[in-house]
């Protein structure tokens, strides 16, 4: 058999996560957690499993992006697309008609994730990769499976919040072992000031506080307003500004440096173009790369690859479904075989969903533990798909009823 793909099958599952203000940020202040959910089946039974993360709306759109690619898919041997990655790559992002759409960028590009997200899948199956035993690569990777990798929590911190639920997830996550904490902020700056407090006193002044904007404030804006929050120590401001406004962070990076504040960015940031260029402005200081907003592991590596090479610490995104389960294999990739360093660098961890999927993430000491199932670590439940699958699933059903009677 030559795992040949004969269909590529999309669809679009959706979660209520805003009924309780999971994930909400200054920008978002409803999401519901979401993905374009890729099955691609091969003419040998092994199958493929990817996604790409959306908010809610808008699925359908990204679904019929994902249906527009696949005919570059299906018909293809496994063995033809791995021996010239990166010309499959490029057929898919470079179609002459297609490319209109993008180019790499916006919803063609997370459908493209979502397609290689589940061809990098079903490769990894096909190979039962085996990581090859040089001793460099073997001590970090010895060393991942005893320790993990580090972790942050955004999850006691969504801007939605009463201080009251922040207060209590705050101090299970002490409990829990978390030492890296990031709180959204942006919408009001007394609120801000508040909630940071609060924070900063649970978690006193030797753990780490970050914070994160999700793009609300313009630039003279952003200055300003996190100067009023340097007394709460924050590591980094997360996305201050338009994710496109390259110069705008390097403004803001030049202007926060003596505060001791860095500047994080990455999880709009649309493809690895972009990321150069936040690198060659020094408009970073953490480089947040992201499993679904860029084109798989293919562009993320180069991202990983640049990074080093400025010398700009990698600190994954993870809020939303399934990304944790996906960047992980992308963070021990870059300290097992890029960086083999931990200095200012974390992953993201949101305590999310993670019951839809077939192997979930492994957190244990707020760690992430290295995956041991092979595959991209995304295959979700079929039970929870047919479920939360929009609109015709059980649950979104049930949602309706609720609405029309109310
Ligand atoms: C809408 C998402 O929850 C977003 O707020 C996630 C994010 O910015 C993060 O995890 O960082
Ligand atoms: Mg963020």
């Amino acid at each position: 058999m030559l795992q040949r793909v004969i269909s590529l099958t999309v669809r679009d599952v959706r979660f209520q996560t805003s009924l309780e203000q999971h994930g909400s940020d200054a920008m978002h202040t409803d999401p519901d957690y979401s993905a374009a959910y890729v099955v691609i089946d091969t003419d040998c039974g092994l199958k493929g499993f990817g996604l790409t993360f959306t908010v809610g709306k808008g699925t359908e759109i990204v679904v019929r992006a994902v249906d527009a690619l696949a005919g570059l898919v299906v018909g293809k041997s496994l063995q033809e697309i791995v021996s010239d990655f990166r010309g499959f790559y490029r057929l898919l992002t470079s179609d002459g008609q297609m490319r209109w759409l993008g180019p790499e960028k916006g919803v063609i590009h997370l459908a493209t994730a979502a397609v290689l997200n589940a061809v990098w899948d079903l490769w990894a199956r096909a190979e039962v990769f085996i990581t090859c035993a040089d001793c460099f690569f073997r001590l970090p990777e010895d060393q991942m499976l005893k320790e993990g990798y580090p972790a942050y929590t955004t999850s006691c911190a969504w801007l939605g919040y009463p201080d009251q639920q922040l207060k209590q997830l705050c101090t299970d996550a002490l409990e829990g072992g978390w030492t890296k904490f990031k709180v959204k902020v942006g919408a009001d700056l007394e609120d801000d000031i508040r909630r940071c407090r609060l924070i900063r006193q649970m978690i006193g002044p030797n753990n780490t506080l970050m914070i994160d904007a999700n793009q609300r404030w313009d630039v003279d804006e952003a200055i300003s307003w996190v100067s009023r929050l340097s007394e709460f120590k924050p590591l980094w401001i997360e996305e201050p500004t338009s994710p496109d406004d390259i110069l705008g962070h390097a403004a803001i990076s030049k202007a926060l440096a003596p505060l001791g504040i860095g500047v994080a960015t990455g999880e709009q940031c649309a493809n690895r173009v972009m990321f150069k260029q936040f690198l060659q402005a020094s408009a970073l200081q953490f480089v947040q790369i992201d499993s679904c907003r860029l084109g798989s592991v293919n562009e993320n590596l180069a991202v990983l690859l640049m990074a080093h090479k400025f010398k700009v610490p990698v600190c994954p995104h993870a809020g939303g479904v399934g990304l944790c389960e996906l960047v992980q294999h992308l963070i021990l990739f870059d300290y097992i075989c890029v960086s083999a360093s931990l200095s200012d660098r974390m992953c993201e961890y949101v305590d999310h969903l993670h019951e839809h999927f077939v192997n979930p993430v492994v957190i244990q000491d707020a760690h992430y533990m290295p995956p041991k199932d092979p595959g991209y670590s995304c295959e979700m439940l079929e039970s929870s798909v047919q479920r939360h699958q929009y609109p015709e699933g059980e649950a979104w059903k049930a949602a309706h009823e609720q609405m029309t009677k109310a």
